[in-house]
């Protein structure tokens, strides 16, 4: 696997607080990855550090075979739409493409235009007196006409009504497949991701919760359901995502890569929104380790 990123121990932290930590992680070259988590997870940070707006407290993070940010080079590999979908409100449209032109040298005023042309974006309008799902059209538009090798985007779809979504992640899909391009977005909003992403990372609590291709991760993971038992009870090799009891029956979500061969289970498969659920529903999240709140010494 090319790994277009790769963290190793990665943490930072503002002031007390970590806002992500101990994150190791690879992500591989021509894919879409999801990055899903809850409201405060630290995927915005994770991307921030990706797209070198934040230095690391600790660890190492590393894209495109590079430091993030570090000369023209780099910058141009690497495209970044933060949350806020920044654009210049006193410039038109217009302008904006013709600012991507001078500042991107592989820039695809193509593209460009007839993304703009497509979403009926007046090339007059001022980005101030768009609305806030253009300006984040806008925004998605210059990133994808720089043609980097590896788009960054931080909750995209979050402003776009349905249909709009839709169209965008369709887009998105076809620059992935025809420019060779690796895409990392985050959302909250597993079914954002579902359509598109071949690859997923849990994060929760500021940490890396799992990560992996979805499809291996949907076949490793498990709905176990059955008579009341103590989940310490099980083989070594089914890691126990998370458990729930009633009186009389348990049903936990496992991660194993063999078969379930004990014929008290009912085995059932578990959904991607499932899956992310369990794991960010987990009792010891946040505590495995480090904990989330350190005390600055
Ligand atoms: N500039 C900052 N100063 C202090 N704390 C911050 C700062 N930016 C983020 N944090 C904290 O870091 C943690 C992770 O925030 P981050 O924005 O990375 O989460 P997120 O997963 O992107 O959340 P959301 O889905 O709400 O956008 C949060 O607890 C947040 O309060």
């Amino acid at each position: 696997m090319t790994a277009i990123l790769r963290a190793r121990g990665l943490g930072k932290r503002y002031r007390r607080r970590w806002a992500l930590s101990d994150c190791t992680v690879e992500i591989p070259a021509g894919h879409v990855t999801g990055l899903v988590g809850p409201n405060g997870a630290g995927k915005s940070t994770l991307l921030n550090l990706a797209a070198g707006m934040l230095a690391p407290t600790t660890g190492t993070i590393e894209v495109c075979g590079g430091r993030p940010a570090d000369g023209p080079e780099q910058l141009a590999k690497v495209g970044f739409v933060s949350q806020d979908t920044p654009t210049y409100a006193a410039l038109s449209v217009a302008d904006h493409l013709r600012l991507g032109a001078r500042l991107n040298t592989g820039w695809d005023d193509a593209l460009a235009r007839a993304r703009v042309e497509r979403l009926g974006l007046d090339p007059a309008q001022r980005a101030g007196r768009l609305s806030g799902g253009q300006r984040a059209q806008l925004a998605l538009t210059l990133g994808i006409a720089k043609r980097p090798e590896l788009l960054l985007l931080d909750e995209p779809v979050a402003a776009l009504d349905p249909l709009a979504r839709r169209e965008f992640m369709q887009d998105l899909m076809e620059a992935v497949a025809e420019h060779e391009l690796s895409v990392v977005l985050s959302s909250h909003v597993v079914a954002d991701l579902e359509r598109v992403c071949d690859h997923l990372v849990v994060l929760s609590a500021s940490r890396v919760q799992v990560a992996g291709e979805v499809d291996e991760l949907l076949a490793g993971h498990h709905r176990l359901t059955g008579p009341r038992r103590d989940p310490a009870t099980l083989p070594s090799d089914q890691h126990v995502v998370t458990a729930g009891h009633t009186d009389r029956q348990t049903t936990l979500v496992v991660r194993t890569d063999g078969p379930i061969h004990d014929p008290s289970w009912t085995v059932s498969q578990v959904g991607l929104e499932d899956l992310v659920l369990a794991y960010m529903s987990r009792p010891d999240v946040g505590r495995d380790t480090r904990p989330v709140l350190e005390v600055l010494r």
